[in-house]
């Protein structure tokens, strides 16, 4: 199928974590905020259940479950290069993704009733898996999947049946359990090179803002609804790896690469200005693999010249989160001052 269908404040803050007083627990957060699950695992921190942080997003219609984290302000180089970020914390696999998928099913529904459709890209690697409660009940049955639009902020330039392939991962694990309409499934076209695949892309994805599908953000970039990515142990997001060229391609919406670090060599990336567009943007990290590069992003004293891709990331005037676990934030427990 063919595709159808930083500016960073240098020597910024290092780390610092603040309890929130309980009356602003429930409110709407001024400023990033760290939620911690419940257990110790700051020592000194006082760990008790509070309302979830995401309010806006809640519905009307549905109350949302028991709330599994505990609300924290945090203030990194990374928030304080880019405004807006949260910073999410589960105990497990399945409290991650029984929270990623709520979050993700009241973006749909606010993105429906708002737009009329649901513009989500995905990325491949370990996301794909932490989606799974999305294709269960409630909401394989509530969503309004007819209404979504489903694109790749990165793929390898492989067959979809390959095993590299970013589609073919999401299709086993996710799309063939959810009743997207498949030409609303945009992925790359196989049979192009990787020049070719990636001006094929960005053409479908002008064809859908063309079409209304995908919205155009204020510099006139699409604005995607919700990205939903993971990050490489190295720091890297979508193919865009650390120290590479492409990190400063502004010119397009989606470019190859040839010699990724990381195989297969040939893939096809969103550049940041798409990703810096995005309404929501959540970044799900977990593991101790990542520990390094989540110390770099918020734990670590930096300059603008040795920024990770995933520090680079900085929104326009959308939302960002961190879905992640303790293991991947065990390197910034010295960092915390409660
Ligand atoms: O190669 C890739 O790697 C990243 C990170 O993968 P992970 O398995 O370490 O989470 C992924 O986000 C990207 O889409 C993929 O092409």
């Amino acid at each position: 199928m063919a595709a159808s269908g930083v500016s960073h404040s240098p020597a910024a803050p290092a780390y610092r974590l603040r309890r929130l007083p309980l009356t602003r627990r429930f409110m709407l957060p001024a400023t990033p905020r760290l939620h911690l699950p419940t257990g110790t695992l700051y020592p000194g921190a006082r760990i008790s259940r509070c309302a979830d942080a995401r309010a806006p997003l809640r519905s009307n219609r549905r109350p949302l479950s028991p709330p599994l984290a505990m609300a924290y302000e945090a203030t990194s180089a990374a928030t304080a290069a880019n405004g807006k970020q949260d910073l999410l914390v589960f105990d497990s696999d399945e409290e991650l993704s029984v929270s990623l998928a709520k979050y993700t099913a009241e973006l749909s529904e606010k993105f429906v009733q708002e737009r009329g459709v649901f513009t989500v890209v995905l990325s491949g690697g370990s996301l794909v898996k932490s989606l799974r409660k999305l294709t269960e009940s409630p909401y394989l049955e509530s969503v309004d999947w007819a209404k979504w639009h489903v694109f790749w902020v990165d793929e390898r330039v492989v067959p979809k049946d390959h095993e590299d392939s970013n589609y073919k991962l999401a299709f086993d694990s996710f799309l063939s359990k959810v009743p997207i309409p498949p030409g609303q499934v945009y992925a790359i076209n196989d049979a192009l090179s990787a020049e070719g695949a990636a001006e094929d892309y960005e053409t479908a994805m002008k064809n859908s803002v063309n079409a209304g599908v995908i919205a155009v953000s204020t510099t006139g970039y699409p604005r995607f609804d919700l990205m939903l990515m993971g990050m490489g142990p190295d720091g890297h997001i979508a193919s865009l790896f650390p120290g590479h060229a492409l990190l400063s391609m502004t010119e397009k919406w989606v470019t190859c690469i040839k010699d990724s670090p990381k195989p297969p060599p040939e893939r096809i990336t969103f550049t940041f200005p798409v990703i810096n567009a995005s309404a929501y943007v959540a970044l799900v990290v977990t593991g101790a693999g990542k520990a390094g590069a989540v110390f770099k992003a918020l734990g670590s004293e930096k300059t603008s010249s040795d920024l990770l891709p995933v520090e680079m990331v900085s929104l326009e005037d959308g939302k960002f989160t961190w879905f992640t676990d303790k293991a991947a934030l065990s390197m910034l427990h010295d960092k915390a001052s409660l």
